[in-house]
């Protein structure tokens, strides 16, 4: 019986999780779950679950959610009550889904406490994919990749020598305005920009997707991940998310791992790997199908991964800048506050003014970090 404990449950990634550790009771116990604010449904997930232990944002919805859930839950809140989720408990693999470098402390709190790691937050790698990679070795603790593309990726390796592999190829959909161009997106809405052609996600990675920043944060993602450098991470526009990701060996070999859009199957394997147990997504039928269409990346019609590969290169605190600049310009798009585009160029403007140092510490990334949110704050 694994143990599993969950960094954002509510969330689109949290509940697909809890509907495999549902569909395979016995091979998996919940024993906490983390979420920000919405208490509803994680006193359901509470009542069904039964785990020691959960946590939300403040104290008020702590006070609230007791009266909701069984005697003898521990309910906690705020970041004691994350990292305690993230490492205080008897979970053997820690499910980091939160949105957004909140979730790299905990994250880490996790490694530190000698938890296996399905990582879902890609933002822990961007922002600090040194220090969260060494410390990771150091331990002994396996970081598997709940991200689509990576985890195609890494089933695709299937533990072959990464010096065998001449490119990894992550796929992109090219998001909710694949087809229009750049002078079509001016007065776009935040609900047009929501509406994802083959994905369902929150909406923070939704508009990620919108604007390819996903696949720039994918790119830096498959970086730390798998320990390869820029020259050899490409990305390919492929509008049917069929083919989830491939690798590209030098005897010319390709491997790829095809499967319908749906984030079971990857969360499913980061929690049974190398088990390939039933699950609950539906069989890809090619035939019906008929074809799947491929497009080169356009760089220019979509400058955010442009940037991103831009920031990976230049190294050290510049991811964690992009990261964080992005997350600001996505919340002011949601909120209205901006419009699409701005999120472009206040990610770029962040970046141009953005002195890059060394990011082999935690304060040197949480400096920048902040520094880039009071910048892309005020642009
Ligand atoms: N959704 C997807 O299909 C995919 C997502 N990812 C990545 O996975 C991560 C999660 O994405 P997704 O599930 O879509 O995001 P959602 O917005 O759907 O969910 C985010 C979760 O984080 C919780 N949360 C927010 N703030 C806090 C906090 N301070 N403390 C504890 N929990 C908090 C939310 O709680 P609440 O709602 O209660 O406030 C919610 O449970 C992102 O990094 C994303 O890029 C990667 C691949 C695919
Ligand atoms: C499901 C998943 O992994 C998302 O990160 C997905 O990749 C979004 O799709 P695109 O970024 O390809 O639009
Ligand atoms: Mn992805």
């Amino acid at each position: 019986m694994k143990r599993i404990s969950i960094l954002g449950s509510t969330g689109s990634i949290g509940t697909q999780t809890l509907d495999i550790a549902a569909f395979h009771p016995e091979r998996f116990r919940v024993e906490a779950l983390a979420a920000g604010t919405n208490v509803d449904l994680l006193a359901e997930q509470a009542n069904r679950f039964r785990p020691r232990l959960v946590s939300v944002a403040t104290k008020e919805l702590a006070d609230k959610l007791t009266g909701m859930i069984p005697e003898g839950i521990r309910v906690l809140y705020g970041d004691e009550g994350v990292r305690e989720v993230a490492a205080g408990n008897d979970a053997d693999v820690v499910v980091s889904a939160m949105v957004g470098s909140a979730g790299c402390e905990p994250t880490l709190a996790a490694i530190d406490a000698g938890k296996a790691i399905a990582l879902a937050n890609k933002e822990t790698l961007v922002a600090a994919g040194a220090v969260v990679t060494a410390r990771a070795r150091r331990r002994g603790v396996p970081l598997i990749p709940v991200d689509s593309e990576h985890s195609a990726i890494f089933q695709s390796l299937n533990g072959s020598r990464i010096d065998d592999v001449l490119a990894l190829t992550l796929t992109a959909s090219g998001g909710s305005f694949r087809d229009r161009g750049r002078d079509e997106l001016a007065d776009v809405t935040v609900a047009d920009a929501l509406k994802h052609p083959n994905w369902s996600m929150g909406a923070k990675v939704t508009i990620d997707s919108a604007t390819m920043a996903n696949k720039g944060l994918e790119v830096i993602e498959a970086r730390w991940l798998f320990d390869v450098d820029y020259d050899r991470i490409r990305v390919l526009v492929h509008p049917e998310s069929i083919i989830h990701s491939y690798v590209e060996f030098y005897d010319k070999s390709i491997i790829a791992q095809l499967g319908q859009p749906d984030m079971r199957v990857p969360i499913q394997y980061a929690l049974t790997f190398p088990d390939r147990p039933l699950s609950p997504a539906s069989s890809l039928d090619l035939a019906a199908l008929g074809k799947l269409t491929f497009r080169p990346m356009d760089f220019e019609r979509y400058p955010m991964i442009r940037l991103a590969y831009e920031a990976g290169r230049a190294g050290g605190t510049a991811t964690a800048v992009f990261n964080a600049a992005n997350e600001i310009a996505v919340a002011r798009f949601l909120a209205e506050d901006i419009p699409f585009q701005r999120i472009e160029s206040i990610v770029e403007s962040t970046l141009a003014k953005h002195d890059v140092v060394a990011a082999t510490d935690l304060g040197a990334i949480r400096e920048a970090d902040a520094w880039a949110r009071d910048v892309a704050k005020s642009c």
